[in-house]
């Protein structure tokens, strides 16, 4: 199977050329009720497209959460595919947050289902979660090198419940979330420009200075806008490693719907803040 360029190759020109903002797609029902539209598949379908049309030729990565799409059964996945193509044609490049891990043999099936070329779902990335085991990703690592497609892998997340599993302590001293991070950088040792496999690390979680964050790869970084954090917070939480930081908001722009010059200058107002913080000039 001839693949696309590695991720990490293509993440780095569009960040280059666009900025690092991520946006995501996710159609809350309350979201939907705030836009005029209904709780159905036409509402979904307006909501994404709308997404779309707004942002997907300025934003280097639109970030659609499957889940809200999955809530409507087939038709709701229908729109989840056609929001892909549509992003992607844009120039967009696409991560499918569906958070998919489990034992290797079914994660083969995951991994066939978003990041196989000929896949109607095909995405550039999709997140993953390493809680069966990293080892466990394997399947996913493997197909995402040969399609040129990416991970992001559930290291730090946002949310603070997420710190009892990953903050926990192994034998040898090193707590899960630092492993998962010292798993990526040799994933992706000397690839250049950037490795393709990157971790999910929230900028809520203030200062990670104990962490090795230097994985030679993205670092997804939810928890912009609605969940609190702020572009300002990036250069604190992540330090040197913000260059590599591809920061996402999701609800802090989608408020700003349905009008689409509302929605994109939303947009560009938090790509303005982020490029302030994280170059400036
Ligand atoms: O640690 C994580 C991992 C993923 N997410 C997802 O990102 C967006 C955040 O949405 P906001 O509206 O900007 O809060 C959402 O799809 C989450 O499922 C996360 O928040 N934290």
């Amino acid at each position: 199977m001839s693949g696309l360029e590695p991720f990490g190759a293509r993440l780095r020109r569009a960040m280059d050329e666009r900025g690092p903002l991520c946006v995501g797609i996710d159609p809350h029902a309350s979201l939907l009720a705030e836009w005029g539209l209904n709780d159905d598949v036409a509402g979904l379908e307006r909501f994404s497209r709308t997404v779309v049309e707004a942002v997907a030729d300025r934003v280097a990565v639109l970030k659609p959460q499957s889940a809200f799409f999955e809530r409507f059964g087939s038709r709701g996945v229908a729109v989840l595919e056609q929001s892909v193509a549509e992003a992607r044609a844009a120039g967009a490049l696409v991560v499918m947050d569906a958070k998919r891990g489990d034992i290797g043999s079914t994660m083969a099936a995951y991994a066939e289902s978003f990041l196989h070329k000929d896949a109607p779902l095909f995405s550039d990335a999709l997140t993953v979660s390493p809680y069966l085991g990293y080892g466990s990703l394997s399947p996913a690592v493997a197909l995402a090198r040969e399609s040129g497609a990416g991970l992001f892998v559930l290291a730090l997340t946002s949310n603070p419940e997420g710190g009892e599993v990953q903050h926990a302590v192994r034998s040898d001293g090193r707590n899960v979330g630092a492993t998962m991070l010292a798993h990526l950088a040799a994933e992706n040792a000397g690839e250049e420009p950037l490795g393709s496999f990157g971790a999910v690390v929230g900028a809520t979680l203030g200062d990670l200075s104990t962490y090795d964050l230097d994985i030679n790869g993205p670092l997804l970084a939810p928890g912009i806008g609605a969940q609190g954090a702020t572009p300002a917070d990036l250069p604190r939480v992540f330090g040197a490693a913000v260059r590599n930081v591809v920061p996402n908001v999701s609800r802090g722009v989608l408020r700003h719907g349905p009008d689409t010059v509302a929605l994109r200058d939303a947009a560009d107002r938090f790509a303005e803040e982020i490029r302030h913080t994280v170059a400036p000039s």
